[in-house]
């Protein structure tokens, strides 16, 4: 037993209030548009999350001064004034540890001609692989050499804008284009852009900074290159993701949580699923109020979808909710072909879990003919009973955490470091919320 573990004894419903910070799909984002710019940035909300402090130390690798700001370690001051004296050693050491390197493409190419990524990280739910990034870079004039040690990137004769489809509305090659775009000379025109408010957040830093980009119907974005980029000032978004964890804790043990500035707008979809599910919440000023009202809770048809569908990241945690749900609930993953491998482990705790290949429902899917398991059936309601897992992921960890917190009996989770990704003071929250756990 290690610090890496924890103890999880079932069966109380949390109750209390937890506050969450600025998002982690948005912050490190931000973070790499300030060396874009001549003039140091300023980002507010930023959580301490190890993502952050990743990319935090890749930057610092690249000239960036990063300090706190007035706000101590939850505001950060960008300076990337010496980003052309940088001699980047050691960056091999970040490979694997985060998908944010593979965005500082575009802006090391505009600021020091070169880049070097190194392999890239993040949640193993599938094979992620990055060819709409490079193909897209390609277009605006990049020349990218794969070497065993990484990805070496340069543009010869400098970047040009240039018109782009995405094969898929795919959130990092999106801000991949933006990124790219916003000092490439001339206009570039992206169709089948993603949309997540993510990326419209750091479409409103890329103008705080002086760019200039439209945002059309119909996942359209039209992005007019300027010479020079300054600063920029900004509040991160609230991070739904983590909204929507605790929620679904709140409603999978029967509780009651308060989620201090979560942010109705962005999570529209989550609330009406959620009470379609049975689920109560109340909007206020502060944040959301989410609960379990007592008596049955029903079970959904669910779809997976790019914005403003139902996102990927909220399909783990609720999907434990629904194993205490009445009837059939039917899951398809439409965004990841290999995001259901967790479902085995809820299996184990005594969850009634079919997963499937074919595709159980109408949205339009990349998997349903090439044998990928991206659906399910959860039969509820089940009594879960304590078990011993191991984290596989930051979601599916989650919802492990949840059906453990749900279950009766003592379970034991195995590598809860993965949680510091996206949670910040995971377990003083989790304590604060009245749940019987121990690490060690
Ligand atoms: C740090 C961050 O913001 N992570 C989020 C981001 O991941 P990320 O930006 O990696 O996810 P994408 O939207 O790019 O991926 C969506 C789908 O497109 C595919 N694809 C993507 C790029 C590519 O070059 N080729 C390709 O085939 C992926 O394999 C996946 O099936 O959006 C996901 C979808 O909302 C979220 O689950 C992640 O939490
Ligand atoms: C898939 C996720 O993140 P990442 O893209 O950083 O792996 C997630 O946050 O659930």
């Amino acid at each position: 037993m290690n610090a890496d573990t924890m103890e999880v004894s079932g069966g109380t419903p949390l109750a209390g209030e937890i506050s969450v910070r600025g998002a982690k799909n948005l912050v490190p984002k931000a973070m790499v548009a300030a060396v874009l710019g001549d003039q140091p940035s300023t980002l507010t909300n930023v959580p301490r999350i190890s993502d952050v402090a990743i990319v935090r130390e890749l930057l610092e690798l690249h000239g960036v001064t990063v300090r706190d700001g007035a706000d101590g370690p939850h505001s950060l001051v960008l300076d990337p004034a010496r980003a052309e004296q940088a001699t980047m050693g050691d960056i091999e050491v970040h490979a694997g540890s985060s998908r944010i390197p593979i965005l500082l493409c575009g802006p090391l190419l505009h600021r020091v001609g070169h880049a070097f990524i190194p392999d890239l990280g993040g949640c193993r739910i599938g094979d992620r692989p990055i060819n709409f990034h490079l193909d897209a870079l390609r277009q605006f004039g990049a020349v990218v050499d794969k070497r065993p040690e990484g990805l070496h990137i340069t543009a010869p004769d400098g970047l040009t804008g240039t018109q782009l489809e995405l094969p898929y509305p795919s959130v990092g090659s999106t801000e991949q284009v933006l990124l790219t775009a916003v000092r490439a000379q001339g206009v570039t025109e992206l169709r089948n852009a993603a949309v997540e408010p993510e990326i419209i957040d750091l479409i409103c830093v890329l103008q705080k900074m002086g760019a200039i980009i439209n945002l059309d119907t119909d996942r359209v974005i039209r992005i007019t290159g300027v010479r020079r980029l300054g600063g920029y000032i900004h509040e991160a978004l609230p991070d739904r993701m983590e909204t929507a964890s605790w929620a679904c804790a709140a409603l999978a043990t029967g509780g009651e949580v308060f989620v201090r500035n979560a942010r109705q707008v962005d999570l529209m979809t989550f609330l009406n699923v959620y009470r379609r599910a049975g689920g109560e919440f109340m909007v206020t000023h502060e944040g959301i109020r989410f609960w379990h009202p007592g008596g049955k809770l029903n079970a959904v048809a669910l779809e997976t979808d790019v914005h403003p569908g139902f996102m990927t990241d909220w399909q783990q945690p609720l999907v434990v909710a629904l194993t205490q749900a009445t009837g059939l609930s039917i899951l398809h993953e439409t965004v990841y072909e290999n995001r259901l491998g967790f479902t085995e482990a809820l299996v184990r705790l005594g969850a009634h879990i079919q997963a499937f290949t074919d595709c159980l429902g109408a949205t339009p899917c990349r998997f349903g003919r090439r044998n990928y398991t991206h659906s399910a059936v959860i039969s509820g309601p089940t009594s879960l009973r304590g078990a011993d897992l191991t984290v596989p992921d930051l979601r599916g960890g989650f919802s492990y955490m949840i059906a453990a917190l749900t279950a009766q009996g003592r379970s034991t989770l195995r590598g809860i470091d993965i949680f510091a990704r996206g949670y910040e003071n995971f377990l003083p929250k989790l304590e604060g919320l009245g749940a019987q756990v121990d690490v060690h």
